[in-house]
């Protein structure tokens, strides 16, 4: 089949890069001599039939912005099969043969479903959370890294100055790379994530210890999806009251802001290959980045399996940071 209309949504958390993502996907399709329509507010716009014709000018000077200009949205109505099944009608009714999804790993179950209704399907790793297989990062992740050791190096200088525990909250609900690279990068004493069982106990010693031999004050990053950072401050001091940690929660800034060019480049590789994918006639497959590779596995597959863990860098950085 020889596809001519292609359409492309963001949807789930929005993250740096996505419109550096759009862009490259409305600017190949339109190289390539394809029809290119946006959809609106993710799977909602989709049900809403907020779809739009895109040109070369509709994605003109948004590669350097943050957030998406198709904006994004989470969906109840498309987790149902009468949801999935309206969306697929309306696609079929507008005649557009291909579609990309920019999204998280909710969105990517959306873009699976979607394919096993017949529709030509392409999903992009557009998330700060790392979270999904088959990719070794997602779109947005080294920009979100990039905010929050910039945010732990002032916490590092004031903390110094007094002496103090920094608690550091981050994103990632289920996954804890954002913890962990940035851990890593900030040389954080501690880093708290979801894959890694930890004992606070353990924590508040090798603090009291460090303490005593001259190191006095410390830098713990915890991911969301492994506690919040007032109970580890909480659970600190039960164990040792002169730890004195302040907690910070960085919340949704590690989602905004210009996407560093790692992301830009990224996101203009990829949206590039899915449009590229779509014309050689692939469907249902997920892009991602491996080994600086472009490679393409079923989404099927990707929605199906874990992101592993990457444990040499969590030992690296408790090596490290003695
Ligand atoms: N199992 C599913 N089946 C169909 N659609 C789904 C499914 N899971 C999620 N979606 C759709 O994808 C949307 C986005 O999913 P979700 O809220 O999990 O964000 P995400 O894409 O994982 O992004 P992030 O985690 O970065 O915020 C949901 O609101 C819903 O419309
Ligand atoms: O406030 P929202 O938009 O629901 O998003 C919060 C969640 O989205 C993510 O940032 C991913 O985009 C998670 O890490 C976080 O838990
Ligand atoms: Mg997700």
């Amino acid at each position: 089949m020889t596809i001519k209309k292609i359409a492309v949504l963001t949807s789930g958390g929005d993250s740096q890069g996505m419109n550096a993502a759009v862009r490259a996907v409305v600017r190949s399709g339109l190289y390539y001599g394809l029809e290119v329509y946006g959809i609106q507010r993710g799977y909602q716009g989709l049900l809403n039939d907020d779809i739009f014709s895109m040109d070369l000018r509709s994605v003109g000077d948004i590669i350097q912005r943050g957030g998406t200009v198709l904006q994004s949205a989470r969906c109840k109505e498309f987790m149902t099969p009468e949801g999935q099944q309206k969306g697929a009608d309306i696609l079929r009714k507008r005649g557009i043969d291909g579609l990309v999804v920019i999204g998280g790993d909710g969105s990517y179950h959306g873009a699976n479903k979607l394919s096993k209704l017949g529709i030509n399907t392409m999903a992009l790793p557009g998330t700060i959370d790392n979270d999904i297989s088959f990719t070794d990062f997602t779109i947005g992740f080294d920009t979100s890294v990039s905010i929050v050791v910039d945010a732990i190096n002032k916490l590092r200088d004031t903390m110094s100055s007094h002496e103090r525990s920094s608690i550091v909250e981050v994103m990632g609900r289920h996954c804890g790379d954002i913890a962990l690279y940035a851990g890593l990068a900030s040389g954080a004493e501690t880093i708290i994530v979801p894959e890694v069982p930890f004992d606070m106990d353990e924590i508040a010693e090798r603090m009291k210890q460090n303490f005593a031999h001259g190191k006095r004050h410390s830098i713990v990053v915890v991911a969301e999806g492994a506690g919040n950072g007032e109970n580890v401050a909480k659970q600190l001091v039960e164990r040792c009251e002169t730890l004195e940690p302040r907690v910070t929660v960085l919340g949704h800034i590690q989602r905004g802001g210009t996407p560093t060019p790692a992301d830009r480049n990224l996101a203009s590789r990829l949206g590039d290959f899915a449009v590229r994918m779509l014309i050689a006639g692939e469907s249902a497959k997920a892009c991602g980045i491996i080994s600086n590779e472009l490679v393409l596995t079923d989404i099927d597959k990707v929605v199906n399996s874990k992101k592993e863990f990457n444990m040499e860098l969590y030992e690296l950085a408790a090596r490290l940071s003695q």
